[in-house]
């Protein structure tokens, strides 16, 4: 027996790993539980390291199987996002003229008493109190420019009083100097720092570079939370460490009381890097490279963003349109990090053919004003615009990736009877639909556990009614197993879902489906006399 598996409370032979670091052995759960108040601050499966190029990043100290918890962490500053309606700042939800109240001390708008004392609330509210005039919003509905300095004056508010938290918030990255000559420094010069400065009469106590190097932690750490409508943008402190990678390893979710959980998304070893991804891991490479690039200031160059088949799914190819040739256009790379460089030619990986950058380009601009002008919600605008696009792009362009997502989710929802009310045509292509984009997201963004979750939902839907058409209990007691198992899979994707989203309201109709089935599939059990289970 080695010193790692002695109790580190007796030094006696223990088999009892932590379950949270693998890194410490206990005798019994009497000794771990001593051992909690001191083991709990540094109990952690990752360490931060740093590299030449991206910074601090997170390192797996152990084996992660998908679906398991890495991280869960409350944040250090929570505000209104920069473009934003009038909402509650004690509790972030939207307010509108019938549903407020001013705030009694700084007339800032609340939602009532328990939003009005909200401790998120007092850096906003004693500024104003010192400044020596209430606040006074007026307009509802529309984005209002005051909201604008909230999320900055509270991260300034801790730089002066609370040195506990802003020690945390000093140590982000805020890509200042990169910054500097964007319009957005410009914007949050002129708008944010400004503002601030002079309506809050604080030029005594922050410069104007104080206040543009918190909009730059915001923007480079901020995370745009879900849970209100509109979205909140919230800082963590180690949740903030994590890396950028275009097929992330670990999936953000957050709780109903807007904790940030990271899972695994992937299986992980001992020695990777723990990534999320900041941007859409559904639009193509070039859209996602300038997003980085124009967001978080670094041109990616993952491993899918390498790949120009983006690990051969083709989901940026367009169709070869010379006579008879079935192949794919493509460039030979599409990291380009300068605007002033010629991008290179398309090329058919079968028939050699070129096409000039600037071409593609205008064909793509082209099919993509006509997906921005596709009416939504409507099935059979969205079959002639898969149908129309099929001969230009591959299957699984991003452009016909967006509208299959959609059509798969439409299907079953535009009429009164739901799937029993759809054609045996729009329920196998429904299944088709769901079964490929699950496909598809599997191996471009395994993290991606929500549409995933969402499409695997519909599909064990569609599965059970088509196995309920066939009018054959053997066919249907199949179907039903086979539902069965997509909706356990759609539980393990969606289980730490807040309820207050739409997945986790899936999650909650997941656990009542899948008991639902056990009965249905009894009773057919009976009528075939085998055993269903
Ligand atoms: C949220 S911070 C991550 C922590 C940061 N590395 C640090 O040291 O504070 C985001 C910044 O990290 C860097 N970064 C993250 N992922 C990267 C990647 N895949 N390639 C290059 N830089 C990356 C970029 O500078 C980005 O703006």
């Amino acid at each position: 027996m080695t010193d790692d598996t002695k109790c580190v409370v007796c030094n006696n032979s223990a088999n009892q790993k932590c379950s949270g670091c693998h890194l410490v052995y206990y005798c019994s759960r009497e000794h771990q539980k001593s051992d909690w108040k001191t083991h709990k601050k540094i109990c952690k499966p990752y360490k931060i390291s740093t590299d030449g190029e991206i910074g601090r990043h997170l390192v797996a100290t152990r084996d992660f199987k998908p679906g398991e918890i890495i991280l869960k962490e409350a944040p250090l500053i929570w505000g209104p996002t920069q473009e934003t309606v009038p909402v509650c700042l004690g509790c972030g939800v939207a307010i509108n003229e019938n549903k407020y109240k001013p705030c009694s001390k700084c007339g800032w708008p609340v939602c009532g008493e328990i939003c009005e004392k909200s401790p998120s609330h007092i850096p906003e509210c004693q500024y104003t109190v010192s400044r020596g005039s209430k606040m006074c919003i007026s307009t509802f509905g529309t984005i209002h420019p005051s909201y604008q300095c909230i999320t900055v004056l509270r991260c300034l508010y801790q730089k002066q009083f609370l040195s506990e938290v802003w020690k945390k918030l000093d140590l982000l990255e805020s890509h200042c100097e990169e910054r500097k000559n964007t319009s957005k420094y410009e914007k949050d010069r002129t708008v944010v720092a400004q503002f601030i400065l002079t309506f809050f009469k604080l030029r005594n106590i922050f410069t104007e570079e104080d206040v543009l190097r918190i909009c730059g932690i915001v923007n480079v750490n901020g995370h745009e939370v879900p849970l209100t409508s509109p979205p909140y943008v919230a800082i963590y402190e180690t949740t903030s460490m994590f890396e950028h990678n275009c097929r992330a390893n670990c999936n953000k979710t957050f709780t109903d009381k807007g904790l940030v959980l990271i899972k695994a998304g992937t299986s992980i070893k001992k020695g990777d890097h723990l990534s999320i991804c900041y941007t859409d891991p559904l639009w193509g490479t070039v859209n996602r490279r300038h997003h980085l690039y124009e967001s978080k200031f670094f041109w990616c160059s993952c491993k899918r963003c390498s790949d120009v088949t983006e690990l051969g799914t083709y989901f940026s190819a367009m169709r070869c349109q010379s006579s008879e040739c079935n192949g794919y256009l493509l460039p030979p790379t599409f990291l380009i990090n300068n605007s002033n460089e010629k991008p290179p030619n398309w090329r058919c990986s079968k028939c050699c053919a070129t096409s000039t950058a600037h071409h593609m380009q205008d064909l793509l601009d082209r099919i993509g004003q006509d997906l921005q002008e596709l009416p939504k919600g409507e099935s059979s605008p969205a079959k002639a615009f898969i149908q129309t696009c099929e001969k230009y792009l591959h299957t699984n362009h991003y452009y016909l990736t967006d509208v299959r997502f959609a059509l798969s989710q439409l299907i079953g929802h535009e009429n009164q009877r739901g799937l029993p009310g759809c054609s045996d045509e729009d329920l196998e292509l429904k299944a088709r639909l769901c079964q490929s984009l699950a496909n598809l997201l599997k191996i471009l963004a395994p993290g991606e556990s929500r549409a995933r979750g969402l499409l695997l939902y519909e599909l064990h839907a569609t599965v059970a009614e088509l196995g309920r058409r066939s009018g054959d209990p053997y066919n249907l007691n199949f179907a039903l197993q086979e539902a069965k198992k997509i909706l356990q899979e759609v539980a393990e994707l969606l289980k730490n879902e807040p309820e207050t989203l739409q997945e986790g309201k899936i999650y909650k109709q997941c656990l009542k489906n899948l008991k639902e089935i056990d009965v249905v599939l009894m009773t057919v059990h009976k009528t075939i006399g085998d055993t269903p289970f």
